[in-house]
């Protein structure tokens, strides 16, 4: 029999990533979402399709999956997630603290004779399962928390494949870029980390996270709010743009400068990983969009997300992050009447001063040595 895994949130990562990369490795992947009609079409459709665009396009088939609604049977999950072997998550950092009672239920009803759920949050964001085992913890008394934690290993990861919103007549096939990497801190797991052949296991997760957040995140980020100040919507067109093109490279600069300092990455080396994605970024086959890329821009602007959180390493270090504040301000002017962070973001700028929309936005206070920079990029948008 299969080992099982139970995969949250079965989107775009989820289905074209996570899932892909458990199936590979043998497991069952159970997908548990709140979507009622993905989630039925799961049910009723025994395989959906992967497709790889990009050099050595290809095409891999998913099966020997199941699939549960997380809103309308959260028993039946419980159940499943008690007996399973690993649990993921990609439904948003935002949305953990939603999953996290659900999961809390499985390890107390969890048999102490089993081994422990192997529980790995894949979102963007800096030790996400550590947040995922925080909210864990708040559903638990002391008493319930001593019970779980021998029944659960948690483990940070870091996840890096570009995986754009989908056609709309797509159904469950996901078009991914063929770049992937997943990388996962084994100490928790001592001598007996889950099999999963195309993880990369890694000592110590922080300098893999922060890489990957403040290049590719942050590179990403900035093509997409400096391109749709452009007028552009296709990814790759926004970095083919000369101006988009010298924001991007001078924000990676920046992180660039910040990660040779801080990790053991060769200056070298990081230009290769900056080079690296910049093909990624350009690659023409991938119908990314700047809407995708900038969504959430409250989420993206807070204290230690890829913008404000290298930005202010830096300054702690004495240099002003001219490229980064610029992309603070391109983020601040991210108007999409569809995503509910762009139309609150606006809200805050026209209702708060200055100095109170900095703080509510970036999370920085006066005493630190970049408030005062971000307070006059704020202070341009403000409306009041
Ligand atoms: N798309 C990418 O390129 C990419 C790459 C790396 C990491 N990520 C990260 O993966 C996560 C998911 O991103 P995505 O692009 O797949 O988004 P998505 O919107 O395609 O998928 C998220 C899924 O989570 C589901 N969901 C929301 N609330 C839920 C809940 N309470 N319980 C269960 N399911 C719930 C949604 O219905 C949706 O199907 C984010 O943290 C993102 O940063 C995305
Ligand atoms: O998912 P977000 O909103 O945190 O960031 C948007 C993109 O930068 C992101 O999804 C990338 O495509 C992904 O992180 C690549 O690994």
């Amino acid at each position: 029999m299969s080992p099982t895994a139970v995969h949250f949130g079965a989107g775009n990562i989820g289905r074209g990533f996570v899932g892909l990369i458990l199936h590979r490795a043998g497991y069952e992947v159970v997908f548990a979402d709140v979507a009622e009609t993905l989630i039925d079409a799961l049910q009723v459709t025994p395989s959906y399709q992967v497709i790889e665009v990009g050099l050595d396009s290809r095409t891999e088939r998913v099966d020997n999956y199941r699939a549960i609604n997380s809103r309308s049977h959260d028993a039946e999950l419980v159940r499943e997630l008690a007996a399973a072997d690993i649990v993921t998550t990609a439904v948003g950092p935002t949305v953990l603290k939603f999953v996290a009672p659900t999961i809390a239920a499985a390890l107390l009803k969890r048999s102490a004779d089993q081994p422990p759920l192997a529980v790995m949050a894949c979102e963007n964001a800096i030790n996400a399962t550590d947040v995922l085992a925080g909210h864990i913890r708040e559903h638990c008394s002391d008493e319930e928390w001593a019970a779980i934690t021998p029944k659960a290993v948690f483990a940070n990861t870091a996840v890096d494949r570009i995986v754009p919103a989908q056609a709309a007549d797509a159904g469950l096939d996901v078009t991914v870029e063929t770049y992937f990497e997943w990388a996962i801190e084994s100490p928790p797991f001592g001598s007996n980390p889950p099999e999963i052949p195309d993880a990369t296991w890694v000592p110590d997760l922080a300098p893999y996270i922060e890489r990957k957040l403040f290049t590719v995140n942050t590179g990403h980020a900035t093509t997409a709010y400096h391109g749709r100040l452009r007028g552009i919507s296709k990814l790759s067109d926004a970095l083919a743009d000369e101006q988009v093109r010298a924001a991007v490279e001078g924000v990676l600069g920046e992180t660039k400068a910040l990660l040779v300092a801080k990790h053991e990455f060769s200056d070298e080396a990081q230009q290769a990983y900056v080079d690296k994605i910049l093909t990624r970024f350009a690659n023409p086959h991938l119908p990314d969009t700047t809407e995708r890329v900038g969504r959430q821009p409250l989420r993206k602007l807070s204290r230690n997300e890829r913008l404000i959180g290298p930005a202010a390493e830096l300054a702690e270090r004495g240099i002003t992050p001219h490229h980064l504040l610029a992309t603070v301000d391109a983020a601040l002017q991210f108007d999409v009447p569809e995503d509910p962070e762009s139309v609150e973001m606006h809200e805050l700028l026209r209702t708060l001063s200055p100095a109170e929309a900095t703080e509510r936005i970036t999370g920085l206070t006066p005493e630190h040595p970049l408030y005062a920079e971000v307070l006059a990029v704020v202070g341009k948008r403000v409306t009041v």
